[in-house]
């Protein structure tokens, strides 16, 4: 069977007058689609095309300085934010596994993400919510408004995808599993990102046009007891025939959930008589554990979800 991602329109999530039945059947077209591929190509999702074409140009801008002006922008490990420079991070630790190459991986990636002072009049900790760090207008003028721009699309698309569980009770990168609840990815059509499916075999996968990539992280997978599953996937680096290697350009939002938010496995996914696969964990706890493997290099005692992998990958 070809291995292709399915395609869903979430218009009627996304638009005032989606009617019950019309919701129902994206629910269900989702819910067969997070069993079976964890990957989602979403249209309908209601983001301009302009904003897109804009984040492509705001990439551009920053990606193409010096590497030693974009180093200026490193934070520390434990800082999830700011610029990462080719060959610093491990995604195999995240999962609990050392690749076989023991090679760093080749992305370079810029981090945003919510911070502290985005919620003034709340007791949130600065160990979950840091402090962003943007390239000065001088050096990348108009990446912060276009990042932030298309930051708050992306955000609205999780978020329609968290609520449309549909029912009341369901609610150049090393092979990894995202670490949160869901990823909204947006990519250009270069080669490079490939999804492991369920007979442990790696599928090149692109976005059609217009459509949003949407995949599930482990707190999904924790949270409805693997009933959906957080898809193993890896970035190819893009390498022509002549050996250069191809600028390939992607942004993955990643929807976490609140820090202290408790994820405990939704009952109605436990078979009578049967223990949950997954101890609860506070959002927070889990992050932390998982960066600590990609950011900082100790690897992560994931316990289940290292054997989940372990088994895949073969
Ligand atoms: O670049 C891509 O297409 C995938 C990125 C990704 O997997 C990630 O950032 O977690
Ligand atoms: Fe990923």
């Amino acid at each position: 069977m070809p291995f292709a991602v399915p395609v869903v329109d979430i218009g009627p999530y996304v638009q005032q007058d989606g009617t019950p039945e019309q919701r129902a059947i994206v629910a269900a077209a989702i819910d067969e689609a997070c069993r079976t591929f964890g990957f989602i190509q979403v249209i309908g999702h209601g983001v301009p095309t302009a904003l897109t074409n804009g984040l492509a140009e705001a990439i551009d801008e920053f990606f193409r300085l010096d590497l030693e002006v974009k180093k200026a922008y490193r934070t520390p490990p434990e800082v999830n934010r700011g610029y990462t420079a080719p060959k610093s991070e491990s995604l195999s630790l995240s999962l609990g596994y050392e690749s076989s190459s023991r090679m760093k991986d080749f992305f370079e990636a810029f981090n945003v993400g919510l911070a502290k002072s985005d919620f003034p009049n709340l007791p949130v900790d600065s160990k979950h919510y840091p402090e962003n760090v943007w390239p000065s207008t001088e050096h990348a003028p108009t990446f912060k408004h276009r990042v932030q721009s298309y930051f708050v699309e992306a955000g609205r698309v999780a978020r329609t995808e968290v609520r449309l569980d549909g029912k009341d009770d369901l609610m150049g990168m090393g092979a990894h599993t995202d670490f949160g609840i869901v990823t909204v990815l947006w990519a250009d059509q270069v080669r490079g990102l490939q999804v492991l499916d369920a007979q442990g075999s790696w599928h090149d996968v692109s976005p059609m046009e217009g459509a949003l990539l949407i995949n599930l992280g482990d707190l999904t997978a924790r949270w409805t007891n693997e009933r959906w599953t957080s898809t193993l996937h890896r970035v190819k680096p893009p390498i022509l025939e002549n050996g250069t290697v191809e600028r390939r350009r992607s942004a993955a939002y990643f929807h976490d959930g609140n820090a202290e938010a408790l994820i405990t496995t939704i009952p109605s996914t436990i078979a009578e008589g049967q223990a949950p696969l997954y101890d609860p964990i506070t959002v927070g706890d889990h992050i932390a554990a998982k960066l600590g493997g990609s950011r900082a290099g100790r690897r992560n005692e994931a316990g289940r979800e290292t054997q989940r992998v372990l088994a895949a990958t073969g």
